[in-house]
């Protein structure tokens, strides 16, 4: 290894990553991803090791992007926490390489990165799909992505309201304290999800919390949790009633138990809407099925390494710099 990666904080990942920069890094990254070639990228599915004991799961996520030369890997778990559990229901973090000699430059929290970059990647897919005019935002859930997701659907739409549900209701009134404007907490589901035209589910549940008869026709659904084969957030009707949309299709088809168990298709990837090369049938019920990929963590990375570079004292040196000074090193001899 040459020289020590560095390390960077959750505090200072939270101060450098910034949804301006983001949103455009991961539209053209998804664009990238679909036109499925390997000259351009390669991510494979994740690989997921149970971790059957805790109902939990530890995800590795590698991906190198070709043409930035960006080469990174996460590794999250990811667990289903009994409600009101007060044990963190993700932790990740976050690897960047240097592509070249395969040594690690930095470590870096990845939870930060995974809170923003899912929520962005949604953002996206409702800037595609939600209805031309949309006015109410609901979302069902209220931890950690539900309050990425509430920052960046305000800074980038213009909802004239958005609700709220959460099984605990103290636990939706606290997301309404902790995020930065006017929220409505709901008492049940149904009434949050009624007449919303933009539904988002960041729920830990492993059954269906959100019902076709509830959506109004031609609603977007960004759906975030359940990630895996046997967790559902939606229900047969909704999932057979939409056109289904999914960040990665092979992703999709191993890992969304809402894909596999209702049997509905996926009509295309969102990059394939940005790409052009797919319709985006804005005016249908649409669900977009966000599953996690990990080109949208190497960006993100590769933002927060840039800046991280560009702010730091210059006495520090990483692993990238040691392998400089060992090649200039080399070349005066
Ligand atoms: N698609 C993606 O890229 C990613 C998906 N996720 C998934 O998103 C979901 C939310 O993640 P976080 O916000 O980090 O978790 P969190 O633990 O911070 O929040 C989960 C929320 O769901 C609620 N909840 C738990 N069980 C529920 C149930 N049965 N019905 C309704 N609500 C329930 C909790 O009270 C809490 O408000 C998880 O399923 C997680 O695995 C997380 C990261 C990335
Ligand atoms: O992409 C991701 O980081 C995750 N997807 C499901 C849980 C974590």
């Amino acid at each position: 290894m040459a020289g020590l990666p560095a390390l960077i904080s959750k505090g200072d990942v939270a101060r450098l990553l910034l949804y301006k920069h983001l949103l455009p890094k991961l539209e053209v990254a998804l664009g990238q991803f679909s036109k499925h070639n390997t000259s351009e990228i390669i991510q494979p599915v994740r690989t997921v090791v149970p971790i059957a004991k805790h109902n939990g799961f530890l995800g590795l996520m590698p991906a190198y992007i070709v043409h930035e030369d960006i080469l990174c890997t996460k590794m999250v778990a990811f667990y289903g926490r009994e409600q009101g559990s007060t044990l963190p229901s993700t932790e990740a973090t976050v690897l960047l390489f240097d592509p070249e000699r395969g040594c690690v430059l930095v470590v870096m929290d990845g939870e930060v990165i995974t809170a923003m970059r899912t929520a962005a990647v949604s953002a996206i897919s409702a800037k595609l799909l939600m209805p031309a005019k949309a006015e109410i935002l609901c979302i069902l859930g209220s931890g950690h992505q539900a309050i990425s997701h509430y920052d960046v659907f305000t800074q980038t739409f213009a909802f004239k309201q958005v609700r709220v549900w959460n099984p605990r209701k103290e636990s939706a009134e606290r997301f309404a304290r902790t995020v930065q404007g006017p929220v409505t907490v709901c008492s049940s589901a149904k009434e949050a999800v009624e007449g919303a035209d933009v539904i988002i589910t960041v729920t830990g549940a492993s059954q269906p919390v959100l019902f076709g008869d509830w959506v109004k026709p031609g609603a977007h659904v960004a759906a975030v949790g359940a990630c895996t084969p046997d967790w559902r957030e939606l229900d047969d009707v909704l999932m057979k009633q939409a056109v289904v949309y999914a960040d990665s299709r092979e992703g999709a088809l191993k890992e969304s138990g809402d894909i596999i168990l209702s049997g509905a298709k996926v009509f295309a990837e969102i990059g394939e809407v940005i790409n052009g090369t797919a319709p985006a049938h804005r005016e249908k019920t649409t669900v977009f099925k966000s599953l996690g990929m990990g080109i949208q963590d190497a960006v993100s990375a590769k933002l927060v390494y840039d800046q991280w570079k560009s702010q730091r004292p210059a006495h520090k040196s990483t692993a990238e710099e040691s392998h400089q000074m060992k090649t200039l090193d080399k070349s005066q001899l």
